[in-house]
């Protein structure tokens, strides 16, 4: 087994420290540098309440992929920081596994073709929850059948993008398959603006954000007489890392763009 030397962005975080935890005890994974907003210079080993790694923490990101030899980056922070950061990586010839959420679609498009120009893997995945993603591919399949349906998704309230990484993806894979139709009343009106959602060609997409809740969604779909709901719940950040750790893995034969774990999935 090779060992994979990973740099991670946003070791503090909520993601970023469940995955300090999976790098720790995965054998051939070695942390090698983090990228933070604080402690720079400072060896994670040193900081209270953190792993004993001997990684090196830098502010400068870019100084981070110039110093250090990393074959992946891990990035778990914020939309605009973590596009720079993928861009970043891939500019110096480091992987990028991104788990953030919140990058637009024009940045999509700039990083696979950044992706391509250098010839190397990344994968971005809006969720790495195996769970998630099901309900993502059960999603697609019910809306060849029901046209019409409302994506709910309720995550904790320090959650800085809206919709959900999750609910765009779902809201795409839906799109690839249903017929585009307005839903509702032709003539409905809101009274309160907002109160109908976001409209993602005719369907409708809600975010609900309040303390005590993780990540969670639904997907109802309405037929004559009937609806289908289909729902996923985390309990736990740990549901993510096994899709972490398959990605990191797997990253290292790509030399394409991989958007959305589902492709990595056997
Ligand atoms: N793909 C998936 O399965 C999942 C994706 N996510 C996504 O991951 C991202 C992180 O989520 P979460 O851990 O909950 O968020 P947190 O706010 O807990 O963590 C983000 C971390 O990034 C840090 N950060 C911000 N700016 C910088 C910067 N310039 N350089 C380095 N670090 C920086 C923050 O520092 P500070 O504390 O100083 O602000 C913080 O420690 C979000 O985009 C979220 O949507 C979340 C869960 C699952
Ligand atoms: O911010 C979060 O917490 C999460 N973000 C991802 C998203 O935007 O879909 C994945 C998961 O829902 C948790």
């Amino acid at each position: 087994m090779n060992t994979v030397k990973i740099i991670l962005a946003g070791p503090r975080g909520k993601m970023g420290s469940e995955a300090l935890r999976l790098i720790e005890k995965t054998e051939n994974f070695e942390l090698v540098g983090c990228i933070d907003r604080k402690h720079n210079g400072m060896k994670l080993k040193d900081l209270e309440g953190f792993p004993a790694l001997d990684a090196e923490i830098y502010t400068n990101a870019e100084e981070a992929f110039q110093k250090v030899d990393a074959d992946v980056l891990i990035d778990l922070t914020s939309p605009e920081v973590g596009y720079k950061h993928t861009r970043l990586a891939l500019e110096n010839g480091v992987r990028p596994v991104v788990g953030t959420t919140g990058f637009t679609k024009e940045q999509l498009v700039e990083i696979e073709s950044l992706v391509e120009q250098k010839e190397l893997g990344a994968v971005i995945a809006p969720n790495f929850a195996v769970g998630a993603v099901l309900m993502m591919q059960f999603s697609k399949w019910a809306a060849k059948y029901f046209p019409d349906v409302e994506i709910i998704e309720k995550h904790h309230d320090q959650k800085l993008d809206a919709p959900s990484g999750t609910a765009v993806k779902t809201s795409e894979l839906i799109k690839e398959v249903r017929e585009a139709k307005n839903q509702g009343h032709p003539d409905e009106k809101e009274t309160i603006q907002g109160a109908r959602g976001a409209n993602d060609d005719g369907m409708r997409i809600h975010s609900i954000r309040l303390p005590g809740l993780i990540a969670h969604q639904e997907v109802i779909f309405g037929g004559t007489g009937q609806t289908l709901t289909i729902k996923h719940d985390t309990y736990h950040r740990q549901s993510f890392m096994s899709g972490v750790k398959l990605a990191v893995e797997q990253v290292q034969k790509l030399n394409v763009l991989v958007y959305g774990l589902e492709n990595l999935l056997e």
